[in-house]
């Protein structure tokens, strides 16, 4: 909002970034200045599975203790654990601490679900892995895990695979105003330029059935060992894990497998979370009509968004692949994935 525009302020012109879940927490909790650091790097019915110092060789098995209540606890957390900790069999460590969240990937089960849930904390990418063939990519799939990667504060990284069935051109230039990494994949060729890219970060890397995910992880992490499956008509495929895993890559980083996650709901996200993520955009997005969903005409006839393209600031391609985004999150009726 520029200067002269102080007056026209009303209440709801604050503009107040809706934490929600990753806002600190406040409640009150015991210290626990003993407490060991850790990454949570898996979960399952109730125990925690947690890498002493992000250390993949040091595991350890939690349970959250009774003070934490029903705090949710998710892959890629920081937590505090104490007792023991020696990762011995049949030993119990107690996570006493969570970490505020530097990110967060969120799903609810669909569009009108008003729980949402955390899936992976703190990844700093997400690797949307979409095939060229065989499923055919969809991009409505692609633009809404944009828009969940975007508003949960993650670095989107395309994953293009199987590549030796069918171009990638039509794909890039789809979303080449996004400025998004792109990396493209066969499964008979090493994944160097994802591997480079994975080096030493955390990242969720999320798909459709049968586009090559487990292929990819099994290239990425020797042993990891992920069921590769058999393509059995669109998008279907034979699905043999649902657990959230971190997987330790050897470059250091962890690439966190998502095999149950294939939708989002995007009901908890706001027009302007998405256009948060557009430093070339966000400023100009503050002069909008409050309430503004930044759609353009006729929508948002006066989205002040328009503008920049007027002024040669950002190019029409570049606002209408904002709008395509902001749009999948618009068009809530329709939930193709
Ligand atoms: N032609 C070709 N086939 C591939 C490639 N990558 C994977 N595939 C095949 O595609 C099928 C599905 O691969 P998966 O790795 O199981 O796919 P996924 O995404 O993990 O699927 P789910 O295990 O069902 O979640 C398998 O038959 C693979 O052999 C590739 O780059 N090119
Ligand atoms: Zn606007």
């Amino acid at each position: 909002m520029s200067r002269g525009d102080w007056h026209k302020l009303d209440e709801s012109d604050v503009r107040v970034r809706p934490g929600k879940g990753t806002r600190p927490r406040s409640k009150r909790r015991p210290e626990h200045a003993d407490a060991v650091p850790a990454m949570v790097v898996g979960v399952d019915r109730g125990r925690w599975t947690c890498a002493l110092d992000d250390d993949p060789k040091r595991l350890v098995t939690a349970m959250r203790a009774r003070e934490l209540g029903r705090t949710p606890v998710v892959v890629g957390d920081r937590v505090g654990l104490v007792g023991d900790a020696s990762g011995q069999p049949d030993t119990l460590a107690r996570i006493v601490k969570v970490a505020d969240r530097a990110s967060v990937l969120r799903r609810t089960a669909d569009d009108t679900d008003p729980f949402e849930r955390v899936v992976v904390a703190n990844a700093e990418q997400l690797v949307i892995v979409t095939a060229l063939a065989d499923p055919l990519p969809r991009t409505g799939f692609i633009d809404r895990c944009l828009v969940a990667s975007y508003a949960g504060g993650l670095t989107p990284v395309l994953c293009l695979t199987k590549a030796d069935l069918a171009s990638p051109d039509e794909l890039l230039a789809a979303y080449a105003e996004l400025d998004l990494v792109v990396v493209v994949t066969r499964s008979d060729e090493d994944p160097k330029a994802l591997r480079e890219r994975l080096a030493t970060k955390v990242s969720a890397l999320i798909g459709h059935s049968g586009v090559g995910k487990s292929t990819l992880i099994n290239q990425l992490v020797p042993g990891a060992n992920r069921a590769v499956g058999v393509v059995s008509g669109v998008g279907k495929g034979r699905h043999t894990s649902t657990q959230t895993v971190a997987l330790p890559l050897p470059e250091g980083g962890w690439a966190v497998d998502t095999p149950g996650i294939r939708s989002f709901g995007l009901a908890h996200i706001t027009p302007d979370d998405i256009v948060a993520a557009f430093p070339d955009m966000r400023e100009m997005a503050e002069e909008c009509p409050s309430g503004c969903g930044h759609l353009g005409a006729p929508e948002d006839p006066d989205c002040m968004l328009d503008e920049l393209v007027t002024t040669g600031a950002a190019t029409a391609g570049r606002l209408d692949s904002l709008r395509r985004l902001l749009s999948s999150r618009a068009g809530l009726e329709e939930h193709p994935d």
